[in-house]
């Protein structure tokens, strides 16, 4: 039998200072998870981790996530604001191959319809190897608002993750296809691969 979707591998860090030290409870991998699962009809291997505000921990886990799990796309959550030990997009920067500004300049825009402080995060995304790897801000609620938007405001305002799935595409990873009411991913008609199964 010929499986309808491609199996995909995702990387969710919740990086937190009390988060991981048992101060408060996590909520950045469950609003992650909760969030993906609803969007994609992909089956997922999901791969977690909670850490520490250290930029080599950080950078650690991205590239064993990458080079060793095989992770096709890697999510983070927290540490890209200004404070002394917000470092996400320095540890993400320093494993990059190529930088993927757009994403970054999006999310800041995205948010600002949200909260007039959406330009204090400094949130990156870059490729490792054929892996896209994405910063989105702290607060949990960010998380779903920054990948989805509000595409029903007018004029609608697109979440990042609808050019998710073509970036992927382009480095050679598994087919992403999305459920149209959460996120409707955008390809070129020449990338649209007709359904399966
Ligand atoms: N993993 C998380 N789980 C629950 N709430 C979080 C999490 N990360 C951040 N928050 C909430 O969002 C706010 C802003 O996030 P930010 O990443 O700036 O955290 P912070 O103030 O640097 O502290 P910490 O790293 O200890 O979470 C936090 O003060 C907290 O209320
Ligand atoms: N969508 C969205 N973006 C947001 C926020 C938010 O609540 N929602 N918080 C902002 C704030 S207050 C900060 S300080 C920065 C950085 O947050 P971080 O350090 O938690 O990553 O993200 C900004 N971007």
């Amino acid at each position: 039998m010929t499986p309808t979707h491609d199996r995909v591998k995702i990387g969710i860090v919740s990086i937190s200072d009390r988060a991981s030290s048992g101060a408060y409870e996590d909520k950045g991998l469950p609003a992650l998870k909760d969030w993906l699962s609803k969007a994609l009809k992909n089956p997922v291997d999901w791969h977690e981790r909670l850490i520490p505000d250290e930029q080599d921990g950080i950078s650690a886990a991205l590239r064993e996530l990458v080079d060793v799990a095989g992770c096709d796309l890697v999510l983070t959550t927290g540490g890209t604001g200004p404070a002394p030990r917000d470092v996400t997009p320095e540890a993400t920067l320093a494993v990059a191959d190529k930088v993927m500004p757009g994403f970054g300049e999006q999310m800041r825009q995205i948010s600002l319809a949200f909260v007039p402080t959406a330009i204090l995060s400094r949130q990156v995304a870059v490729i490792r190897g054929r892996a896209l790897i994405i910063n989105l801000p702290g607060q949990p609620k960010s998380i779903a608002e920054t990948l989805q938007g509000l595409p029903q405001a007018t004029p609608p305002v697109h979440g990042i993750f609808a050019a998710v799935p073509y970036c992927i595409d382009l480095t050679g990873g598994p087919y992403l296809e999305t459920d149209e009411a959460i996120c409707k991913a955008f390809r070129p008609k020449s990338a649209i691969r007709p359904p399966r199964g």
